[in-house]
């Protein structure tokens, strides 16, 4: 007998199980609404140009080698990647109050960060917005931390729930950890305004809670990088420490070559060059070093102002087409008289819509229209195209009425 004969089947993720289950499908008119990925007006993953130059330029490159990167990653990336999540002009950076590691993605850095903290910090409990992304409980709980939540989201309004978020975070144990969405919150699509932002970052300071910012969509949300990091940048410049996990899956298109990284905001640079020494504790007995082909292209990107300058007009090009997603959706709807107010449609920001369909209307959804998405009612609209709308709209107003 196996020695494994006992092992549970586990169930498929929620996430990238939605994917599973679409490409089960054999009928043609089927839709991944799941995973947050980009896809273009034809349904198709993008390679972004710029990408394509800075792969074209490092192939060309006769010089390259495959030598392991050192323990914190490519540091040019990793300098790239403070500087554009906290500004050229960052007091911190300018400071050198700022560890920075590349760590594999947006999931590898909230990871590494957690067991950080697990490990270095005195308060183990992080609190998490509720709803959040679906992984980070799993991340914070296999790291070693206790995971609380905090209101976030107002179903009767669809939009912010900041009077729960205010007491519950007010309520919070001085000192404890804070997951926050950098921006295009998700599953919700809803974010603070940068009024809303100035209270939190008030609150946090004054009960001594640990920031801890997760910024997987900076310029997906806005179409701007500088807009969408702007609440990173009001605790960054306070002179207070914090966390932020970048991920370059969405920005960069760079989904499965996993580029990210972690930055921490200290209080000292002494502070962060022996942070950044502890970082390599956990990282070299996690996965000894990231994976160089990635870091090097964002490196290429990030460091050559004309590749930057295309990025900016390809990143504002995909949220603008989510953006059109929302209108037309919304459109659909209104012109079909589907029952309901759906104006949130247009009002959230990011890759997701909060639609507000329970789990019955997408389970009705996926069986009768073909329709895939996550059981909790999001939609991703990168997977949404101008002619694959109305099929979309038929489902919906099918499952309301
Ligand atoms: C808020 C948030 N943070 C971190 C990540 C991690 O991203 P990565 O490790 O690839 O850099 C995601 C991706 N979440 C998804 O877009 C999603 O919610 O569909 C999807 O990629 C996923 O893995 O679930 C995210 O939505």
């Amino acid at each position: 007998d196996s020695v494994f004969c006992q092992i549970a089947q586990a169930p498929e993720d929620p996430i990238l199980g939605v994917t599973v289950a679409y490409n089960k499908d054999p009928d043609s008119s089927k839709l991944n609404l799941g995973v947050g990925a980009y896809r273009t007006e034809e349904g198709k993953p993008l390679v972004l140009n710029v990408v394509r130059q800075a792969e074209q330029k490092l192939v060309n490159d006769p010089t390259r080698i495959k030598e392991y990167l050192p323990i914190v990653g490519l540091a040019d990336f990793n300098k790239a990647s403070a500087k554009l999540i906290f500004g050229a002009d960052s007091p911190a950076i300018q400071e050198k109050r700022v560890a920075t590691v590349q760590c594999l993605s947006g999931s590898g850095s909230l990871r590494v960060g957690g067991e950080f903290l697990a490990r270095h910090y005195h308060q183990k409990t992080i609190y998490i917005p509720d709803p959040t992304w679906g992984n980070h409980p799993k991340i914070f709980t296999f790291a070693g931390l206790s995971v609380k939540t905090y209101r976030y989201y107002d179903p009767s309004t669809r939009g912010l729930h900041f009077k729960g978020l205010l007491e519950d975070l007010g309520n919070a144990a001085s000192g404890s950890i804070v997951l926050l969405h950098a921006c295009a919150h998700n599953p919700t699509g809803v974010d603070p305004t940068i009024d809303q932002w100035e209270e939190i970052r008030q609150l946090v300071r004054s009960k001594q809670l640990l920031p801890f910012f997760d910024s997987a969509y900076q310029g997906f949300a806005s179409g701007s990088l500088e807009a969408d990091a702007k609440p990173v940048r009001m605790f960054a410049a306070d002179g207070g420490e914090c966390f932020t996990a970048q991920s370059f899956a969405k920005n960069m298109g760079l989904y499965g070559e996993r580029v990210g990284a972690l930055s921490i905001v200290c209080k000292t640079s002494d502070v962060a060059s022996r942070v950044e020494s502890q970082l390599k504790l956990v990282i070299r007995p996690m996965y000894s070093s990231p994976p160089l082909h990635g870091a090097c292209i964002v490196s290429t990107i990030l460091n050559d102002s004309n590749l930057y300058n295309e990025w900016t007009i390809e990143l504002k090009g995909m949220a603008d087409r989510i953006i059109s997603m929302r209108t037309q959706l919304l459109e659909a709807l209104q012109a079909k008289g589907t029952p309901g107010d759906w104006s949130h449609i247009i009002k959230q920001i990011g890759m997701f819509t909060f639609t507000g369909l329970n789990a019955e209307q997408v389970g009705f959804m996926r069986k009768e229209y073909h329709v895939y998405m996550t059981s909790d009612g999001r939609i991703s609209m990168a997977g949404l195209s101008t002619k694959t709308i109305p099929h979309l709209a038929n489902a919906m107003h099918a499952a309301v009425t």
